[in-house]
């Protein structure tokens, strides 16, 4: 009997990419921890670039991908074989090649015994769904978000709010750069554009490391609201700072390059492994040390810069896995977490000294709430204007400090949900 042909082998991009999907939705895990797992870190870069790139994709639209297959389906199949599928749509709906994403969706489910018995059926519904795929996907409704953050979040902004910050998690993010010194330079370098608040904006994110600057550490990936705590600080050369929260550093690099004397703490040794390659990269400066920073005892500092770990809600353009692995659990822990944390960081103050308080989180209570409290509990405390470059007045929130939401600047290409205040211990 003549030998049968091999079956052509799965892309290792888009294998990835239905991995990280199987992570994700079936382990609950974060694509954080799953792109940072060695067999991810093995794949060359493009593929890991384009894996993260898909099962973005698939993510941002899942409900569009399924309302897509649904009506060609009897009955959902597993997960595994439904990521494959999923991701056949996305790129059907992308305006792939029919031919070539059918073959590439069979090629995947083939590579396992668990999925290879769905080929017929892939084959059959990828090439219905072919020809409808791009005009149905832009009139199916923008994915809502799910119910543990939708309503709080309604109860804290109102539906219509809530609605345009969907429309801007499904839009996604461009790549914005905080350059080391020269903003235009890099954007010229890029092909970006300078933001009013001073961050370099390109097109879409493709391979960062192939970027011009990279290897020479002129600049380093920071989205336009993450980049703007640091810069409240105003005019910091000289001064002895505490970046209390700091891997993996995006903020610790705005200090260094600013001449700050910067010490950069942070509880998690693999996180710090990545602060200490992103100053290696960029040639900047930094004292860094491992360990809690509740427990933490240097200073005293001329300021302290702390971007509390939180529910990262804010992020969601950028890790549209983050409500899909995630039903809110641990964020009462986080906020106690958080007025620790500040107290803690308070304490550390010259006389006169400044805090910058920041979460990445669309939630009040890890937000204005905090300032609020923190004020109660510590008389002669203030809370300064913030000032820098580019911020609008809408920006401002009534105790003092700026809300920054991912449907702010949707005309640029949005930014990060993000809360900031600046205070001041006398
Ligand atoms: C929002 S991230 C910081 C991002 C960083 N500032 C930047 O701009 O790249 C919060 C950080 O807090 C750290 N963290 C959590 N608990 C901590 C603790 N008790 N002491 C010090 N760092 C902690 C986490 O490891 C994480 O790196």
């Amino acid at each position: 009997m003549p030998a049968r042909p091999a079956a052509p082998a799965a892309d290792p991009a888009r294998r990835a990419a239905v991995d990280l999907l199987n992570g994700v939705l079936g382990e609950g895990r974060l694509m954080s921890d799953l792109t940072a797992a060695p067999a991810f870190q093995r794949l060359p870069p493009e593929a890991r670039a384009a894996a993260q790139r898909l099962a973005a994709g698939v993510l941002r639209g899942l409900d569009r991908c399924d309302a897509l297959l649904e009506p060609h389906l009897r009955k959902a199949p597993p997960l595994r074989a439904r990521n494959v599928l999923r991701l056949g749509a996305l790129e059907l709906a992308e305006g792939g090649a029919p031919h070539g994403v059918v073959n590439e969706a069979v090629a995947l489910l083939a590579a396992s015994k668990r999925t290879a018995g769905f080929k017929g059926l892939a084959n059959a519904v990828l090439r219905k769904l072919a020809p409808e795929a791009a005009a149905r996907w832009a009139d199916l409704p923008v994915p809502e978000l799910p119910e543990w953050l939708r309503g709080p979040l309604v109860e804290a902004w109102g539906a219509e709010v809530v609605v345009a910050m969907e429309a801007a998690h499904a839009a996604g993010a461009p790549l914005d750069l905080s350059p080391r010194s020269d903003a235009a330079a890099v954007a010229d370098a890029v092909g970006g554009t300078v933001l009013p608040t001073g961050s370099v904006r390109c097109g879409t994110a493709g391979q960062v490391s192939a970027l011009p600057g990279f290897d020479t550490g002129d600049w380093w990936v920071q989205d336009a609201a993450a980049a703007l705590p640091a810069r409240l600080l105003g005019d910091v050369a000289g001064l002895r700072v505490l970046d209390m929260c700091a891997a993996p550093g995006g903020k610790t690099l705005q200090l260094a390059a600013a001449g700050v004397e910067v010490t950069a703490l942070d509880l998690s040794e693999a996180r710090l492994g990545r602060l200490h390659e992103n100053l290696g990269r960029t040639g900047l400066a930094a004292e860094v040390v491992a360990g809690d920073a509740l427990a933490f005892e240097g200073g005293p500092f001329d300021a302290v810069l702390l971007d509390a770990p939180c529910s990262a809600t804010g992020t969601i353009r950028r890790h549209p896995d983050l409500p899909h692995a995630r039903a809110g659990e641990g964020i009462s822990e986080l906020i106690g977490l958080q007025a620790e944390m500040l107290d803690r960081a308070l304490a550390l103050l010259k006389p006169g000294g400044r805090v910058v308080y920041c979460t990445c989180s669309l939630i009040p209570d890890e937000g204005e709430v905090q300032i609020e409290e923190a004020l109660e509990r510590h008389p002669g405390l203030r809370v300064l204007p913030p000032e820098a470059p580019g911020i609008e007045e809408a920006w401002r929130s009534s105790e003092g400090g700026l809300r920054l939401r991912p449907d702010y600047w949707s005309d640029r290409g949005g930014m990060d949900g993000f809360y900031m205040a600046v205070l001041r211990r006398d």
